[in-house]
């Protein structure tokens, strides 16, 4: 029998006909599948003893459970594989320990993601394009300054140098999420007192320029902050709905997704202002498709 993703069970089906028992639907759903008209099976029901009025309530809401379609099943977004609870996971060529996960909202703390070396280069390729940080406006579709944005950024186009390659390759098996998927990395430098304010990256679908953006790959619906070195004091990723903080660490990275651009994910989050020293981070978002 194919499989039916109704909207109810049987069982909870035969609750709404009184004088009815879970096994008459049962029954009446493997005769209407075996292809058994109308007036055969209820002149049975009503031989068998069953009142003519059950019968046929009874038959009337089989045949409607059996042809409500089946539910969409839900899309699906980048997830670590933790079903295992895993202490690593494989990303190919390094280990990437697994520290923290959170359920709702979905955050998974990943650490040991790039080495020291790693990091570093991966800044050094960034340092000389650094230019005040823009985010998409969603009033519009374009790109502006945004004051409660005061790092500075630069974006990788995917796949630019071997290190934001081999990044990249991670990722996608991290998350199993097609590279393809991903936006180009951002990189981003806060210096003493920058921050960025408690901000969703889903793109507001209320405002008039998000449909414009989504034309391109779709929404957002997944965000890695990857740390590039240890800001001495502040500049943690908070997620203030969540009452989480979560430190910066070289080489580790925070995971966050949100199946659909609503607050109810809890996703809401910002870079705290950074205290003493400095802070650079590499940001991947993740899209629905393909982003070209
Ligand atoms: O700076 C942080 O920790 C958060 C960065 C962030 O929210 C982003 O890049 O979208
Ligand atoms: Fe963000």
């Amino acid at each position: 029998m194919p499989e039916r993703a109704a909207p109810t069970t049987l069982e909870s089906l035969s609750a709404m006909v009184p004088g009815s028992t879970p096994d008459l639907l049962r029954w009446l759903d493997q005769q209407l599948q075996a292809g058994q008209k109308e007036a055969t099976l209820l002149q049975s029901l009503r031989d068998t003893g069953w009142s003519d009025a059950v019968a046929r309530q009874a038959f009337a809401q089989v045949v409607r459970w059996r042809s409500a379609p089946a539910p969409q099943a839900a899309p699906p977004i980048p997830e670590p594989d933790l079903r295992r609870s895993p202490t690593d996971i494989d990303v190919g060529d390094r280990a990437v320990h697994v520290l923290m996960a959170l359920e709702h909202p979905r955050i998974v703390l990943f650490g040991n993601l790039l080495s020291a070396d790693e990091c570093d280069a991966i800044v050094a390729a960034a340092r000389p394009q650094m230019a005040r940080s823009r985010t998409v406006e969603t009033r519009t579709g374009s790109e502006e300054i945004n004051a409660d944005r005061t790092s500075q950024g630069m974006f990788f186009v995917r796949g630019q140098t071997p290190e934001v390659a081999r990044l990249e390759a991670r990722l996608a098996r991290l998350l199993q999420w097609p590279l393809e998927n991903g936006e180009g990395l951002q990189v981003l430098h806060y210096g003493p007192g920058a921050e960025y304010k408690p901000h969703h990256d889903y793109f507001d679908p209320a405002e008039p320029g998000t449909a414009t953006i989504v034309r391109r790959g779709g929404q957002r619906v997944g965000t890695i902050v990857i740390y590039l070195n240890d800001p001495e004091e502040g500049g943690g990723t908070s997620f203030p709905e969540a009452r989480l903080r979560i430190q910066p660490r070289k080489g580790n990275a925070v995971f966050f997704s949100y199946a659909q651009p609503q607050a109810h994910t809890l996703t809401l989050h910002g870079g705290d202002p950074v205290l003493r020293g400095e802070k650079w981070i590499a940001t991947k978002w993740l899209r629905e498709r393909e982003f070209h």
